[in-house]
């Protein structure tokens, strides 16, 4: 696989960071987690396909000597901890860096690595929030709306956060050397959306929230209720497109305002709203299914594995606990993520396995379980 060979060492964190190990282990990697004693912790990483763990207590001289030593033969640090936590514990970049010059030192935080908010706690909403991206996503007269916490811990944080590993990795294989990778879930995020900044100018968002064409205001891309209390998707944005979302409606295109008449946007919305409401999504698919009207079903999470389309690609994958979940994207052709299909591992399940193979003696794994480390 892609990164087969590469070694990682996860600190446990909330979600983001979770994430980025999951993709590195997916793509090869052999991501070790490192939880806190299992006395003290539940296990909340829903994330940890593909990871061991080793469980060891960081705020003991001990315990951080023993990720220091890890770090010599790591490729890879991922930390989730706000700014100053790693450096109050004798781990920080300068330390590790010194005594590992290759180690990729991923810091994955809410705020970065600088700035007033920097030891600040905050959550994917506030991130989203700091980044001006969640000013812009709500309906009409609601107010701002974060989609989940998929934009700032996953996307702008997560994705991002691998992203900045993997470049980091390859630049290492010119330079031989590795680097501080920075990764803030307010400028992740922020960056991703670089499209609503670069866009401004094209007039798709000088109107009110939820007034414009992507954000619910086009009556041609929004969701519609179906007489079966389902939902369907239309992103009708091309003209030609248009024309086949109005024809599968059964409505005259010469008797409609202008596709673009914002003013009649409400109105249509309406009109579109009566007559979705009056077939299922089944009747709804059979009419738009292989056209270019761009019309698709609102799948739930116990759908999606079963559509025909998704059926085709394997894109949702099942695990030996017969657990669902989405395949790794993006495919590989030649070297294709093979995501593991074990169970998530417990908490300082492979402490010892690990500790013997970055070179911990059976006399020195025995000494740190005695002090209780
Ligand atoms: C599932 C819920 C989360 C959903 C995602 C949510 C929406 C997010 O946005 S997650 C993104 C959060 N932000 C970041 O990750 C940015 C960077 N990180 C931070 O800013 C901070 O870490 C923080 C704000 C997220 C948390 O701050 P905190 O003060 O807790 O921690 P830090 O300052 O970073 O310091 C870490 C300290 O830990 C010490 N440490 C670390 N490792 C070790 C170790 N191996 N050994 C010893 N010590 C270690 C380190 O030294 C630091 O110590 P000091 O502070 O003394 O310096 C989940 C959201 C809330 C969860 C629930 C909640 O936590 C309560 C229950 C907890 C229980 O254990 C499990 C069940 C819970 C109900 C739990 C369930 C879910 O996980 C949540 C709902």
């Amino acid at each position: 696989m892609a990164l087969s060979g590469v070694r990682v060492l996860e600190l446990a964190g909330l979600a983001p960071s979770p994430l980025c190990g999951m993709i590195l282990a997916d793509f090869g990697a052999q991501v070790v987690r490192v939880d806190r004693s299992p006395r003290s912790a539940m296990n909340t990483d829903v994330q940890g396909r593909g990871k061991r763990s080793l469980a060891i207590d960081l705020k003991r001289g001990p315990g951080a000597a023993a990720l220091r030593r890890l770090c010599l033969r790591a490729d890879v640090l991922v930390e989730p901890f706000r700014h100053g936590v790693m450096e109050k514990l004798g781990l920080g970049p300068k330390v590790l860096l010194q005594e590992n010059p290759k180690l990729i030192y991923a810091r994955l935080t809410g705020f970065g690595q600088s700035g007033r908010y920097a030891k600040s706690a905050g959550h994917d909403i506030n991130y989203l929030a700091l980044s001006g991206v969640l000013s812009k996503l709500g309906r009409k007269d609601e107010n701002p709306y974060a989609p989940v916490n998929l934009l700032a811990d996953f996307a702008g944080g997560g994705v991002m956060c691998a992203m900045g590993i993997i470049m980091a990795l390859y630049e290492r294989t010119k330079s031989g050397k590795g680097q501080v990778v920075d990764a803030s879930m307010v400028e992740g995020a922020a960056y991703l959306s670089s499209f609503l900044w670069k866009s401004q100018n094209l007039g798709l968002w000088n109107r009110f929230r939820g007034e414009n064409l992507l954000d619910s205001g086009a009556p041609f891309y929004e969701t519609y209720k179906t007489l079966d209390g389902k939902f369907m998707a239309v992103g009708a944005i091309e003209p030609q497109f248009y024309e086949q979302l109005v024809k599968g409606l059964e409505l005259d295109l010469d008797k409609l305002p202008s596709q673009l008449s914002f003013s009649d946007w409400p109105e249509m919305k309406k009109m579109f709203a009566a007559i979705f409401s009056k077939k299922t999504q089944a009747e709804w698919c059979r009419i738009f299914d292989g056209t270019d009207a761009c019309v698709t079903p609102v799948l739930s999470l116990d759908e999606v594995a079963l559509h025909q389309h998704n059926k085709e690609r394997g894109s949702f994958i099942k695990n030996d606990q017969e657990e669902i979940s989405p395949r790794p994207s993006p495919l590989l052709s030649r070297t294709p993520a093979t995501p593991s299909p074990r169970r998530d591992p417990f908490i300082g399940e492979h402490t010892e396995e690990i500790l013997l193979e970055f070179g911990f003696t059976k006399e020195e794994i025995a000494k740190l379980h005695s002090e209780k480390l």
